[in-house]
């Protein structure tokens, strides 16, 4: 292909691509982007996921023979990704260098593109190809991951609260709209033995977060401490959590946590740890914060103003009743600790 008609090509990807704003979609897109100008017999993308125990790859596409699948992550809640280590050295090595062609003993050729947002490597194409792509082609691709990595940058910092890097409120409704969409079970996006594994009884849960008597530490310490305190909190959440749940910022000292695919006794586990670890978390100068937590299970399909309603409810009771405790919204209505709403309207509005 003639060098301008490379760069028609790309201008025209580019265009497309930077209108995206979201991620999941982006990595999608790209993939199918690859599989069109690359024309590989495979392609598999994986997303590179930071955990307490370190770095794990997450297959999120899978092009096979131009047959699509996408795993997003809410879907893999019960499988857990393997880490990052021995098995997977060939993505270890694609990670020091941006585009990695070798040639396979069988004569084909494997082709890996490292994608990056703010200099950190989040995730890893792998392509197997029958020949080699060429060096223009290669160059084109090239230049198109650097200008994406420009524009994941700035994805990075319209979804995310920028003083403790979680999620924000934004990014919660797109993707509370996305769990809606997909439902509880999507076959088209799921292997079989993630089907067969997942309970009956499992479903997806909202928890808000808030931290007790937060003014007393702002006017105790000041706000620079209470910003600690929040920073700090959030660093917790992401060691309490898996990575696939998903924490977000409200804004002022209220997280909310989407709890993928588990059971009501599980949820209150996960959140009754983070209860706990707070708890007996040193604060630096402030010593002991506790949080009160409200949490709810999320029916498909629902609005995210009604279970987030349903979660502050929870929340206050606990408020109300000592603080530094979990309480289930559910089980307060069993128990007669809160009254039945009213019967839910007809529409169900998403956001
Ligand atoms: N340091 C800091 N403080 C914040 C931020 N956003 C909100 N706040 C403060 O958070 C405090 C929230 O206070 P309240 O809503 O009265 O709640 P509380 O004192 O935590 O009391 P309870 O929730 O009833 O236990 C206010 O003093 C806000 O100024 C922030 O980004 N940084």
């Amino acid at each position: 292909m003639p060098q301008h008609q490379y760069t028609i090509t790309l201008l025209q990807v580019l265009s497309h691509l930077t209108r995206i704003r979201d991620l999941d979609m982006l990595e999608l897109s790209l993939s199918a982007v690859l599989q069109e100008q690359l024309q590989p017999e495979q392609l598999t993308y994986c997303r590179l996921l930071e955990s307490p125990t370190g770095l794990r790859v997450h297959t999120m596409v899978r092009i096979d023979k131009g047959d699509l699948r996408h795993f997003p992550l809410e879907e893999h809640s019960r499988v857990q990704a393997p880490l990052l280590g021995d098995k997977n050295h060939w993505l270890m090595a694609s990670l020091e260098h941006n585009t990695r062609l070798t040639r396979r003993g069988d004569g084909g050729f494997q082709l890996l593109l490292a994608l990056h947002q703010d200099q950190q490597a989040i995730g890893v194409f792998e392509l197997q190809l029958l020949r080699s792509p060429g060096h223009d082609l290669l160059q084109v691709v090239d230049r198109m991951l650097g200008l994406v990595r420009n524009h994941l940058s700035l994805l990075r910092y319209a979804e995310h609260d920028s003083l403790t890097g979680l999620m924000n409120r934004k990014t919660f409704d797109v993707r509370f709209h996305r769990m809606m969409l997909m439902g509880h079970h999507t076959p088209m996006t799921m292997g079989p033995t993630t089907m067969q594994e997942r309970a009956v009884s499992d479903a997806y849960w909202l928890g808000v977060v808030d931290i007790d008597h937060f003014k007393v530490i702002n006017d105790r310490f000041g706000h620079l401490y209470g910003d600690e305190v929040l920073i700090l909190l959030a660093g917790l959440m992401r060691q309490n959590f898996r990575y696939h749940d998903q924490i977000f910022r409200f804004g002022g000292e209220e997280f909310v946590i989407l709890l993928g695919n588990i059971s009501a006794e599980h949820a209150q586990q996960t959140f009754e740890r983070l209860r706990w670890t707070v708890e007996h978390h040193p604060f630096p100068q402030v010593g002991k914060v506790t949080v009160s937590i409200g949490y709810t299970r999320i029916p498909v399909p629902s609005s995210a103003s009604d279970v987030i309603g349903q979660a502050d409810r929870a929340l206050y009771y606990a408020k109300q009743h000592g603080r530094n405790q979990c309480c289930n919204y559910l089980q307060l209505l069993q128990d007669g600790k809160l009254n039945q709403p009213d019967a839910p309207r007809g529409d169900i509005e998403l956001f």
